[in-house]
């Protein structure tokens, strides 16, 4: 069932939460809240009924009621001329918080800046947060533009954008922050970042400022945000994080602040699997002419699979993509369909996480081949494979590969390979009891994974990293399913 807003809905609800005396006036919108949809996909059989999936659902429905009247200031590109570094920081942020130029418009002035503007969800992985936001997403008034982006991307985007802002105004020491505020805030009036988390120094900073300008009056930008961590949580023991902290409160202040405590990961849920993971069956060995073959069968089979939608079957070999000016070798590949690459060749070479945004984009399937086994001696190569694997998974890109194992028991400790063969294993010694000591685990008692992930994941010093390796394993399961195989990103 959906419903109609009048103009005279939209006076009744215009002002509590986004605390702005400004209406927006339409001829009567069909409307779709996100408990419609909820209730929509629930009886459709797209979604299982959650009942704590359902409350938050109704705290969202309550902020979406708010965003049908929601007219969002006109924001103004600041001159170049104001952000230079002798014109002072001080002027810069006086033009985010209302002593700049707001168009004459008193009603952005008067605008309460303690409102709530945005929504951030946090909760375990696998238990409905981006799913919860995309639904949100597509409920969004169409009076209100929009973008939704994985936080990762966005990001990049900055960093991208800051460096061509200071080359297009040829100074390098330009403040680019106001510019980008309000080239995001033209752009998108509500925004919406999945998987929100600050790992590096640059990034929290950048973060700070970019934020506290984007909530202003001034720009009146709406934010929702998905992560895995509690805003308290952010950019733990990272470097400075002291100068973090107005960001976490700024969220908390601004943003109503939700944890997702559903106990269900509906990665788990068993569903068919398909055979995208080929490893050799146990006691027939990597090298055996019976595995090579199975493996050539494999990858054929799913090149021409993932191959099939392509008007233009050819197959090219050391194409090249362009990647911020820089060439990416794809060893062999069909696009838009279908890429290529040994695991060597994706993750033994210092490539970065923007190389695997580049290519998740651009392909709509992977075969990775010969993945051996992983240990803490290659933790580097580790690292990668999860950066293409989130890139990946949030294209909703699909995956095939041959590996010397299941991906649970892909990694191991280094001394139980045998040396300078990492498709070799050697019987596993007893180690009866090791897992006890991960019972303590943040891996385990915060986000329910099990004792032997958390184990795995101990490979890594920082606790962003080990979430990220247990998420990846959540995520290949995930990607197995007949269910993701069936459901790709469409081709552009
Ligand atoms: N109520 C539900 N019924 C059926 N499937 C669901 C339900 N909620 C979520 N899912 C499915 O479960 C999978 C995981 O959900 P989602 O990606 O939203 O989790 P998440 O909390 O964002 O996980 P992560 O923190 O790892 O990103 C998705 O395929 C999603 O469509």
């Amino acid at each position: 069932m959906s419903r109609f807003i009048t103009p005279a809905r939209c006076r009744a609800i215009a002002n509590p939460l986004l605390g702005i005396r400004r209406f927006h006036f339409s001829v009567p919108l069909l409307v779709r809240t996100p408990l419609e949809e909820y209730n929509f996909k629930v009886e459709q059989g797209t979604l299982r009924d959650d009942p704590y999936q359902r409350k938050i659902i109704s705290t969202l429905s309550i902020f979406h009621e708010m965003l049908s009247s929601y007219d969002p200031p006109k924001v103004e590109t600041p001159a170049i001329s104001d952000l230079k570094p002798k014109i002072g920081i001080r002027k810069v942020f006086g033009s985010f918080f209302g002593k700049g130029k707001n168009n004459g418009n008193t009603d952005v002035a008067l605008a309460d800046e303690n409102a709530i503007k945005g929504i951030y969800l946090y909760g375990d992985v696998g238990c409905g947060k981006t799913m919860l936001m995309d639904l949100f997403y597509s409920t969004i008034p169409s009076h209100l533009p929009k973008k939704r982006i994985h936080f990762h991307q966005f990001m990049q985007h900055l960093h991208k954008r800051s460096h061509q802002l200071k080359i297009e105004h040829n100074h390098n020491d330009l403040d680019v922050i106001p510019l980008l505020a309000a080239e995001i805030a033209q752009d998108s009036t509500v925004l919406c970042f999945d998987e929100f988390q600050v790992t590096d120094v640059a990034d929290a900073m950048l973060l700070r400022r970019l934020l506290m300008a984007l909530l202003s009056p001034d720009h009146g930008v709406l934010l929702f945000a998905t992560s895995n961590r509690a805003p308290d949580d952010l950019y733990l023991n990272g470097i400075q994080r002291v100068s973090f902290i107005p960001c976490i409160q700024l969220i908390k202040r601004q943003c109503r602040v939700i944890y997702l405590n559903s106990p269900t990961d509906y990665r788990k849920i068993p569903k068919p699997v398909s055979s995208v993971y080929y490893f050799p069956k146990p006691g027939v060995k990597w090298l055996s002419k019976t595995n090579q073959s199975n493996c050539k069968k494999h990858v054929e089979q799913w090149y021409e699979y993932f191959n099939s939608e392509n008007d233009n079957q050819t197959i090219l070999e050391n194409h090249s993509l362009e990647v911020w000016g820089r060439s990416l070798n794809v060893p062999l590949s069909s696009p838009p369909t279908v890429a290529q690459f040994t695991f060597h060749d994706l993750c033994g070479k210092p490539m970065a996480a923007g190389d695997y945004l580049m290519l998740a984009n651009s392909y709509q399937s992977f075969i990775v081949t010969d993945i051996p086994y992983l240990s803490i001696d290659v933790r580097d190569q580790v690292r990668r494979f999860i950066t293409f694997l989130d890139a990946v998974y949030d294209a909703h890109g699909r995956l095939a590969v041959t590996a010397a194992a299941p991906f649970k028991d892909l990694f191991v400790e280094p001394e139980d390979l045998q040396k300078g063969n990492y498709m070799l294993y050697r019987r596993q010694q007893d180690k009866g009891g090791v897992e006890e000591t991960f019972e303590d685990d943040e891996l385990v008692v915060k986000h329910g994974f099990d004792k032997s992930i958390a184990k795995k994941a101990s490979m890594f010093a920082n606790d962003e990293e080990k979430f990220a390796f247990a998420r990846a394993l959540s995520r290949l399961q995930q990607m197995s399913t007949t269910d993701w195989i069936d459901n790709v990103r469409p081709l552009q």
